[in-house]
Formats: structure tokens, sequence, C-alpha cells
């Protein structure tokens, strides 16, 4: 039986990552991957939404444009689009196997192998692999690294079939845009599709959560900008009401919504995609004889550490937060932790994120809703990007930005929220921040470029500090400091 120092199961972000650490290491490595490198971090997830989302941002500005210069605006191909898709997805893909390739092909090839196959762990220290060609074999690990990654979260009254009635998996089935589609389960994932389809106007959007609202996990005040935006094109959103039935007649969704009053609604669309959460893949991944602890989410894990000691889990398996970034960072911690000591300790809280919605909402540390969630005394100051020279000179003002920082002396950073053009790298020196465990005066004399966004930053600090240029006792509508503190939200009052 072939030995290694670690044998990795799956081939995503997270195993990837683990499997290049552990070359850093020089120890001998085995990555086993079922189907295509780079798993939902590439094929149907991070990268593909992304690339159809950049291209249907292109889509939407050259609708305005065409409007506002009274030109007709052209039809958008769904199959020339696609094929954009799949370029994108292919060169991350083909950049990933040139890696892998090449690292045998250097002195790194000791180190790193790779198998296509189903792996399985039937011993404490043993993997079986089924693989895609030739023989199966056993091998032999000392370590071994669970990254097997997540799936979509199905319900049993829902026909899922990914031809009419789609999981984020089925979207690639699509052949054209459909007239029109319906979501279910308006977070993350639902809220990005309704965002690209809406933007390519060629699909009428309808969305249903369990919840109320859309984002119910964001703050209402940035949902209320994301909800505004996709109804101003005309993405129905259903409020107060409860899906109660939906199935597929001759080709169709037909589904059935009950009101608050108890009253009914039949809508018949084109498609559905339901988006309702992920859950890990762990089934069949564990021979019986295997005694690792597991509860009704999964395996169950302690900083990447199972109930096994050489065995881990990274990245969606475990049943925490499903990020490339996240999975990437536990596959790094759990092969610094057995080939030594990890470089940062594993800390949840300062996870930056992007939600790729219209407009992008960037996101680090607390927002209001998890802040008052745990209890925590704070004050927020928010910054309208009518204040901010490079929003108006992009003629978009849409959106504003707030931090959120301890309600005492030291005023520490606890979390971001930026709801506008150029969100997502604005958060990063308040990232930084975070994660150093400083306070605001850092933030407030920082030199930024001008005209850029990230100079509102600095005036919402400034605010915190009763040093502005521009004072929220004059702009009230714009700026906007408040303190939370025993369930109460009281604004803060300037000159
Ligand atoms: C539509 C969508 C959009 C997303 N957008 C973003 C985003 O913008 N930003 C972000 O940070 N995150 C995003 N995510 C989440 C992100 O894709 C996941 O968190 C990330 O891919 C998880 O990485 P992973 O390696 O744990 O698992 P996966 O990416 O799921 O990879 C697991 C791999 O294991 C393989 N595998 C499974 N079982 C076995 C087995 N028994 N043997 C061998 N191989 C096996 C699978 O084939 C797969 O390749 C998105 C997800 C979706 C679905
Ligand atoms: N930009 C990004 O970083 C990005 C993009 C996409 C996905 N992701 C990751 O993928 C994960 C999964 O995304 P997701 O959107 O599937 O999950 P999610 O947790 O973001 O949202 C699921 C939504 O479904 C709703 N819901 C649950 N059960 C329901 C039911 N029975 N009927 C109607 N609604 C129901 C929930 O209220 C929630 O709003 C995210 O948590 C995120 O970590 C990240």
């Amino acid at each position: 039986m072939e030995k290694y120092d670690v044998c990795v199961i799956g081939g995503g972000p997270a195993g990837y990552a683990a499997a290049m650490r552990a070359v850093d290491f020089k120890k001998k490595v085995l990555l086993i991957e079922k189907n295509k490198i780079g798993g939902a971090g590439i094929q149907n997830g991070a990268l593909s939404s992304k690339t159809w989302w950049e291209l249907s941002r292109e889509a939407y500005a050259l609708r305005v444009h065409c409007k506002s210069t009274n030109v007709p605006s052209p039809d958008h191909n769904f199959q020339i689009l696609k094929s954009e898709v799949d370029k994108a997805v292919g060169k991350r893909r083909d950049l990933l196997e040139h890696h892998m390739h090449n690292i045998n092909l250097n002195s790194q090839g000791e180190y790193f192998h790779y198998v296509q196959g189903i792996g399985k762990v039937v011993g404490n220290t043993v993997v079986s692999i089924k693989k895609l060609e030739g023989e199966d074999i056993e091998i032999e690990a000392d370590n071994i690294i669970l990254a097997t990654g997540s799936r979509p979260r199905k319900l049993d009254n829902i026909p899922i079939d990914e031809e009419t009635i789609l999981t984020s998996d089925g979207i690639e089935n699509l052949k054209s845009f459909p007239k029109s589609i319906v979501i279910v389960g308006a977070g993350v994932i639902g809220c990005e599709f309704a965002t690209i389809f809406s933007n390519f106007g060629q699909t009428k959007v309808h969305m249903i959560d369990k919840g109320n609202r859309i984002l119910p996990f964001e703050d209402s005040d940035i949902v209320d900008i994301i909800e505004s935006n996709l109804e101003s094109k005309e993405v129905l959103i259903h409020r107060n009401s409860q899906l109660v039935d939906m199935k597929i007649e001759n080709g169709m969704v037909v589904y059935t919504l009950e009101y608050n009053n108890g009253s009914r609604e039949i809508f018949h669309v084109e498609k559905a995609l339901v988006s309702v959460g992920r859950v890990p893949n762990y089934e069949n991944l564990i021979s019986g004889s295997v005694k690792i602890n597991k509860d009704n989410k999964g395996i169950i894990d302690d900083l990447t550490q199972t109930s096994i000691p050489n065995i881990f889990a990274v990245g969606d398996i475990t049943a925490d937060i499903a990020l490339v970034n996240v999975g990437e960072l536990e596959g790094r911690y759990a092969i610094e932790k057995i080939f030594g000591e990890p470089e940062r300790p594993l800390i949840y809280e300062n996870i930056s994120t992007i939600m790729f919605l219209a407009p992008e909402v960037a996101g680090v540390g607390l927002n209001e809703v998890k802040a008052r969630e745990l209890g925590i005394s704070y004050k927020v100051v928010c910054l309208d990007y009518s204040c901010i020279s490079r929003a108006i000179a992009m003629r978009n003002t849409d959106g504003f930005m707030k931090i959120i920082v301890s309600n005492d002396e030291e005023m520490r950073v606890l979390g971001m929220r930026v709801v506008g053009e150029h969100a997502s790298s604005s958060i990063e020196a308040v990232a930084l921040l975070i994660s150093m465990g400083k306070g605001i005066g850092e933030l407030a004399e920082l030199i930024h470029p001008h005209p850029s966004i990230i100079e509102g930053i600095q005036e919402c600090v400034r605010m915190l500090l009763n040093k502005s240029m521009l004072k929220p006792g004059v702009l009230r509508q714009a700026m906007r400091c408040a303190s939370y503190h025993n369930g109460e939200l009281k604004n803060v009052e300037f000159i």
C-alpha cells in the first residue's frame, strides 16, 4: 500500500489550499478529486456566478446608456454570454491544472500527488479510492483531511429536476434566458441570481423567502437599498406570504402562495431556482468502522480537528461559514497544525465578504443585526455616498458606508458594511484594523488617494471623534451616528 504523510479528499478551494500548504512543509501529499479540480469555487459557484454578474452589469450599463442617448438597446445572446462564462471557468481551471502538472515537473513533484476518483476513509489511516480510470486502490496516510464541500439543500415539497426547477448547480443547464423565474430562498445565492437576471432585463424575476424580507441576516438599511433597486428592475418580491405548493405542469412551474389573511394565489413561471442554503457532503465518506463524532449538521470539528486525532475537516464540509476564503484559511490552518504551529489563530469574526448585488455589498466583522443578537453595546456611524466626491464623479451616489465600534472610550472597530460602487475595495483598511484589534484613531489620520470611495471611511471615523469636515448637524440626511445600549438605539446629536 502506497504511504503518504497526508491525504486530502476533495479538490475544491479548501482541499487545494491544504495540499499546497503541505508541499511547503515538504510532505508527501495525495489530493483526491472525484470530479473536476476547483469544486464549487470554480465550476458552479463562486467564479461562474461572478462572471455572470460582471457580464450582467455590463449589459445593464449598456441598456442605461442606450436609453439616455435614445438609441435602441441590443438583445443579449444567452449562448454567447454562456460561452464567455465557460471561457472564464476554463481559464481558472486550466491555471490550476497547469500548476498541478508543473509542480510534478520540478523538485516539489516528489511531494505532490493527484488522483481522480472517489475517496472514502475506511480506517483511521486508510483511504480507499474508486478511480475514474484503472483499478480501485487503497492508500495509507498518517493524516487525512476531509474537504468534500457542500451541495444545495433541497426541500421535500419541491420537485427539483435541474431542468425546470433548478438549484445553482443546474443554472448551467439553461439554454436561453427564461421569460420568468421564481427564486425560492432570498439569501446570498438567491439575491445574486435575482440581480444577474434582472440586470439582463430579459427575465421577469419573482422572489420568495421563508422570512418576510430578502437577506434576513443583513441590516435593514442595506436591504432597503437592494430591495428598491431590484424592484426598480421589476423584480416581484413576495412579502407576507408563504409558499404552500410548487409543481411542474406542462413544462412550466406552478406555485401557490398563501397570504397572511389566509387567501391564496397561483403563479405560473418558466423556471424556478431553489437557493435555501447548502448541506455538507459527508455521507458515504467514512466507513462505519471509523468512529468519528457527528451530529445532525455533519461531522463535528473543533477548529478543523475532528474527534479522531489525525483526521481534520475543512471548508464547506464543516457546517459553519461557506466561503472560498474561509475554506482556504481552514485548509492551510489544518496543515500548519499537523506539521508545525499555525501562523495565526483561526478566527472567524474578521472574515471579509462581498455580496454581488446591485450595488455590491461588502462587509467585515459584525453588522448591527449580529451585534444586537450578541447583546453587544455599540456605536454606529453612517455616511451617504452623496457626500463622497468619487461617487459624485461616477454619477452614482446610490449607497452608504457604516462603521460599528464598541460603545466605550476605546471605540474598537467591530465591523463595517459598505453598499455602493467600489464597496469591496473600501473594507480592506478596516479589516486590517479589526484583525489588529486597533481603535479608530489610526484610521482618522490615514491619507487616502483623492477622489476615492475610501475617503468616506475617514469621514465616518472623524465623525465619531467629532472632528469631521462635513458636519452631521448640517447634513442630517446623509450623516448619522447612533448608539445602541440595552436594546435601545439613540441618535447621537452633533453640531
Ligand atoms: C452559486 C454559488 C456562488 C458562490 N459565490 C461565492 C463567492 O462569491 N465568494 C465566496 O467566497 N464563496 C462563494 N461561494 C461558496 C464557495 O463556492 C464555497 O464555500 C467553496 O467552494 C467551498 O470550498 P470547499 O473546498 O470546501 O468545497 P467545494 O468547492 O464544494 O469542493 C469540494 C470538492 O470535493 C469533491 N468531492 C466530494 N466528495 C468527494 C469524494 N468522496 N472524493 C473525492 N472528491 C470529492 C467535489 O467534487 C468538489 O470538487 C459560492 C457558492 C455557490 C454555490
Ligand atoms: N458572494 C458570496 O460570498 C457568496 C455568494 C453565494 C453563496 N455564498 C455562500 O453560499 C452559501 C449558501 O447560499 P444560499 O443563498 O443558498 O444560503 P443563505 O443562507 O445565504 O440563504 C438561504 C435563504 O433561504 C431562506 N430559506 C431557508 N429555508 C427556506 C424555505 N423553506 N423556503 C423559503 N426560503 C427559505 C433563508 O431564510 C435564507 O434567506 C452562503 O451562506 C454563502 O456562504 C457566498
